[in-house]
């Protein structure tokens, strides 16, 4: 399969997520892909910068196990790509928006190569259209128009349908987790819940990814083979031999009082056993960069990110790669950190499989973009969902320590739940 990758630049400055197609009932395209957020510059004014695009003109499944990551990265490699591209900027040319199991038993891991891609960087913005060559497929639908009114699809509120695990369960394992932890047998370990709805209307991707990426404009707002999220956690972005990292753990709620929140935020960045929580996360990544990078750099002590729902610690590294590694490499090693997996890592990802009673599928993985280069932006897919028609399933998960008590574990998940959870429509409270 032969493929003619173009780019060009494009003068269009509205909202990379409005740019989706839209039919008339305002559905959008089944295959949409996005990976989106508001930069804010110092001096600048926000604007949107990422990638969004639909229409399908490959489908690299690496398939299961460790080397999901380097098989995925070789299919793109293999192409045979006829491309010119007049932009050549982060993100321009031949792309493929990725998204991985989070075990390495798991399936569902998928590289998609979309035939439209509006990309948008430092304000300015480019189409790469990618045509199968002596291949006709169906006409794919355009660029909304400029000024036209778009509807939004038909909602309906999201209904509450069960979890893999009763509260009553997951508390116990959380409990039993603890107890492991104190008799030696880990450090911290990142337990995770899920959470089912059910609709009279399917979830549109689109639609749900505007919304999310309104409130929660500094995450990156993410939709990959029907897996949509918000996520404040950027694994690894890697331009060139420079990469960044941000790593977070230990989280707390907000208020609607000015102190008050401020007053949460400033316990949060006290609580000894938040930073315990979060130093391991950060020790995770520090120790898969500090042997890559040439001059790794990194916040000295945790600082607080503060999103709509809940505050976060956060440490953000930023290094030069020694070596010419890609960065799907890097993030194969760097899969999973503590931030969701545990310390050690080996002994955490067994104890998830004993006690969390679930499939993660591709919550708490990788998801992202990647060239042919070996660049690329991932996040560990959080505060997300898998789509599926009128159902949708739905995930949070908290990092446990010794010190770390069940009841407020649970209601660290509820807090997290909550982004997702009014995106599509549901009154938690019913
Ligand atoms: C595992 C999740 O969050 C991670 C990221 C930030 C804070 C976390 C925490 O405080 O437990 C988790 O490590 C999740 O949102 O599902």
């Amino acid at each position: 399969m032969r493929l003619r990758v173009r780019t060009v630049a494009l003068d269009d400055d509205r909202p990379l997520l409005s740019l989706l197609p839209r039919a008339d009932d305002g559905t959008g395209p089944a295959d949409a892909v996005a990976w989106v957020r508001t930069s804010a510059r110092a001096g600048d004014a926000p604007a949107d910068e990422g990638l969004v695009g639909w229409g399908t003109a490959a489908r690299l499944s690496p398939g299961a196990g460790p080397h999901r990551f380097a098989a995925a990265e070789a299919a793109l490699r293999a192409l045979d790509v006829d491309e010119r591209d007049e932009v050549s900027d982060f993100g321009t040319g031949l792309v493929g928006f990725g998204t991985f199991a989070f075990t390495d038993a798991g399936e569902g891991s998928l590289l998609v190569v979309p035939r439209v891609v509006i990309g948008r960087r430092d304000g300015v913005t480019w189409r790469t259209t990618v045509e199968v060559v002596d291949r006709v497929l169906p006409a794919l639908p355009g660029l909304p128009a400029a000024g036209a009114a778009l509807a939004d699809p038909a909602r309906d509120r999201a209904r509450f349908a069960g979890s893999s695990q009763p509260d009553v369960h997951w508390l116990e394992a959380v409990a039993r987790a603890v107890e492991r932890l104190r008799a030696g047998e880990a450090a911290k370990v990142v337990l995770a819940r899920d959470h089912a709805v059910w609709s009279e209307q399917p979830f549109d991707a689109g639609d749900l990814a505007r919304r999310l990426a309104a409130r929660f404009p500094r995450c990156h707002t993410f939709v990959v083979d029907g897996f949509v999220g918000a996520t404040p956690e950027l694994l690894l972005a890697r331009r060139g031999r420079a990469v960044f990292s941000r790593v977070l753990a230990g989280t707390t709620g907000r208020s609607d009082d000015e102190a008050q929140d401020a007053a949460l935020g400033a316990a949060l960045l006290a609580s000894a056993k938040d930073l315990e929580e979060h130093r391991f996360a950060a020790e995770s990544v520090r120790d898969v960069l500090a042997p890559r990078c040439a001059d790794l750099v990194h916040d000295d002590t945790p600082r607080l990110l503060r999103l709509d729902n809940v505050q976060h610690l956060a440490t953000a590294f930023e290094g030069t790669l020694g070596a010419d590694r890609s960065a799907l490499e890097v993030v194969a090693a760097l899969h999973p950190t503590a931030a969701v997996g545990g310390t050690p890592r080996g002994r955490a990802v067994a104890m998830i499989a004993e006690l969390e009673g679930m499939d993660r599928a591709r919550y708490a993985a990788p998801v992202g973009w990647t060239d042919r280069d070996g660049d690329g932006e991932w996040g560990i897919a959080l505060r997300c969902a898998e789509l599926n028609g009128a159902r949708a399933r739905l995930f949070a998960g908290v990092g446990i320590v010794t010190a770390s008590l069940p009841e407020a574990e649970l209601e660290e998940t509820r807090l997290k739940l909550l982004a997702m959870q009014a995106a599509l429509g549901e009154d938690p409270a019913r």
